[in-house]
């Protein structure tokens, strides 16, 4: 009787189980439409583990969006400050950047060796920085350009670049922080003797053709008495912005007896924010003074 039973439920058992097998394979089924095989026309763009993913973007045709929105000449301080704020706001939606650097119409980011974000999808990294930027750009302008409407919308293109090791990134940094400085030069000696001496364009270039560094210093000098190294550091270095540890102190009303209800009282508390900074990348200095950046982890 006992083993006639056993027999019975095994069999039952055996019978629902091919049904249920039949129902998933079923579903699975419909799930999957006739047209699902185009999703194998998908490329795989997974960065290569262990590297830093440095994602570069640049404003697109910024010549123009430059002169139509009256930039000041060679450099706009509202325009740098503005690509800082779209910059910080970059860093603090999205996950794992650990330094960012910018300088005239470009910024670049620096994701985490060990990020997993998105699976390290090279797409993800790029459409998301870039259409982040982008909106804050349009988001942000009239606090930067009170009296200057936004005439069209900016766009921005994006690269990813991988670097296999600390050395690399750091000459990468450094490489672009040098195209600041040589570009920096330039432009406040060529702006300085058209807008100081009446030349044309073409007479400044004709001036500055061939001259060296040691020599677009002594124009500044003698006829200008500008001192090059007396420029103000966001316009010569850049900016670079990192994640420091901050002291922010608050008033904030706190819970006490009924008589004393309504009173504030200062409180600080350590939050980790982005910080811009107008620094020099090339030399050591700044490594040692932030070890976190290349630190093993990340
Ligand atoms: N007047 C002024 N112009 C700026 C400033 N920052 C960027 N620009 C302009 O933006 C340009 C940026 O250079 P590029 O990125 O090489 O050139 P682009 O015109 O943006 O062209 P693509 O990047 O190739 O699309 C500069 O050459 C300037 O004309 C600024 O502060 N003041
Ligand atoms: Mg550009
Ligand atoms: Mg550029």
């Amino acid at each position: 009787m006992w083993a006639f039973r056993t027999a019975r439920i095994g069999s039952l058992l055996a019978a629902t189980s091919v049904i249920l097998r039949r129902c998933l394979r079923l579903g699975v089924a419909m799930a999957k439409s006739k047209f699902e095989y185009v999703r194998n026309f998908e490329v795989q763009d997974t960065c290569l583990p262990h590297c830093w993913v440095v994602v570069r973007l640049d404003g697109r045709n910024f010549h123009r969006f430059a002169e139509e929105h009256n930039f000041a000449k060679p450099n706009d301080s509202r325009a740098l400050h503005l690509m800082t704020k779209c910059a910080q706001t970059v860093m603090e939606e999205l996950e794992d950047i650990v330094i960012a650097y910018g300088q005239s119409d470009e910024y670049s980011f620096v994701f985490r060796k060990k990020s997993n974000w998105f699976k390290r999808r090279a797409s993800k990294f790029m459409t998301l920085v870039a259409s982040q930027f982008a909106s804050s750009y349009v988001f942000y302008w009239r606090d930067y350009f009170e009296d200057q409407p936004l005439r069209y919308p900016p766009g921005f293109d994006g690269r990813v670049v991988l670097y296999p090791s600390n050395q690399t990134l750091k000459d990468y940094l450094s490489w672009r922080q040098a195209d600041c400085h040589i570009n920096n030069l330039y432009n406040t000696v060529f702006w300085a003797l058209i807008q100081q001496s009446g030349l044309t364009p073409v007479q400044a270039q004709q001036r500055l053709k061939g001259t060296l560094t040691a020599d677009k210093n002594e124009i500044l000098f003698s006829e200008f008495h500008i001192n090059y190294n007396n420029e103000p550091h966001m316009y010569r270095k850049g900016t670079v912005l990192v994640w420091q540890k901050v002291e922010e102190v608050r008033t904030q009303e706190v819970r006490l007896p009924a008589e004393m209800e309504g009173e504030k009282k200062a409180v600080a508390r350590t939050r980790t924010r982005v910080v811009a900074l107008n620094c020099d990348l090339i030399g050591d200095a700044f490594w040692k003074e932030h070890p976190e950046i290349l630190a093993e982890e990340n």
